[in-house]
């Protein structure tokens, strides 16, 4: 079956993090894995698809790591990150020309294990759909808030993990994260701006071992994900 064809894409990587809980000697998208950095590992699932002819890369203007990558594909844009995720989201997204570029695609750097199935699902959806979305999966746990104690179980019925990739028009989601910066919205992902702007998110299931590498301990259980059957 022909795989659909899709309308021209950009990609945009926010990479400019320090990654403070990590606790590393360096930002951990440049922590190797598998004997490329995690970054490289991210976003190459991206550049497979030929239906993305832009990848915006968000990186710190002080990025001393960066050059020694193997990332020299041409369609590799770098761009200035911000003080947080969502302004260096931001910054990427007011480069792209959204007359050429109709849909964006935003995926973490921090996120080496994504399948490029899960990502051509989430824009087959999204686009049958006629809207955007994003790749989440199920909560399996009991969910309990509190600090020193639990407060209250939190009901997990319908709940869901938001991941990347993220899947949005881009004038809409541009236009919904201005809006949700100037109402002082905690934005942490493209799809909390389109909810406060009301507009609809598709949930896709993708599948669990698309982590964040956030914590120490996250960097040895990607490695073992990669030594699975994929
Ligand atoms: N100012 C920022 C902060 C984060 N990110 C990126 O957003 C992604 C997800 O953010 P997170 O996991 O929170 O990364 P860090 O902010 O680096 O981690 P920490 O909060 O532990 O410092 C990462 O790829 C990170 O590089 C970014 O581009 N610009
Ligand atoms: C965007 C994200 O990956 C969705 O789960 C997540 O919010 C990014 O991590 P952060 O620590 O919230 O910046």
């Amino acid at each position: 079956m022909a795989v659909q064809a899709f309308p021209a894409i950009a990609a945009v990587i926010p990479a400019a993090g320090v990654g403070q809980r990590m606790q590393a000697d360096k930002p951990k998208q440049y922590l190797r894995l598998h004997g490329k950095t995690v970054l490289e590992h991210s976003v190459r699932p991206l550049l497979a698809l030929e239906a993305v002819t832009a990848c915006y890369l968000a990186l710190s203007e002080q990025d001393p790591y960066f050059a020694a990558t193997g990332l020299t594909d041409p369609r590799i844009v770098r761009v200035n990150g911000g003080s947080e995720r969502v302004h260096s989201v931001f910054n990427a997204l007011q480069q792209i020309d959204a007359a050429r570029y109709p849909w964006v695609l935003v995926h973490d750097a921090a996120r080496p294990l994504v399948r490029v199935s899960d990502i051509q699902l989430l824009i087959e959806r999204c686009l049958a759909a006629g809207h955007g979305g994003i790749l989440a999966t199920p909560v399996r746990d009991t969910m309990k808030r509190g600090r020193q104690q639990v407060n209250c179980t939190v009901d997990r019925t319908d709940l869901w993990h938001a991941l990347t990739p993220q899947f949005f028009p881009t004038a809409a989601l541009r236009q919904a994260i201005a809006g949700a910066l100037a109402a002082g919205v905690a934005v942490t992902d493209e799809a909390s701006a389109m909810e406060w702007a009301q507009q609809p998110v598709l949930l896709v299931e993708g599948h669990s071992d698309n982590l964040k590498i956030t914590r120490p301990a996250d960097l040895q259980l990607a490695a073992f994900y990669l030594e699975q059957p994929r």
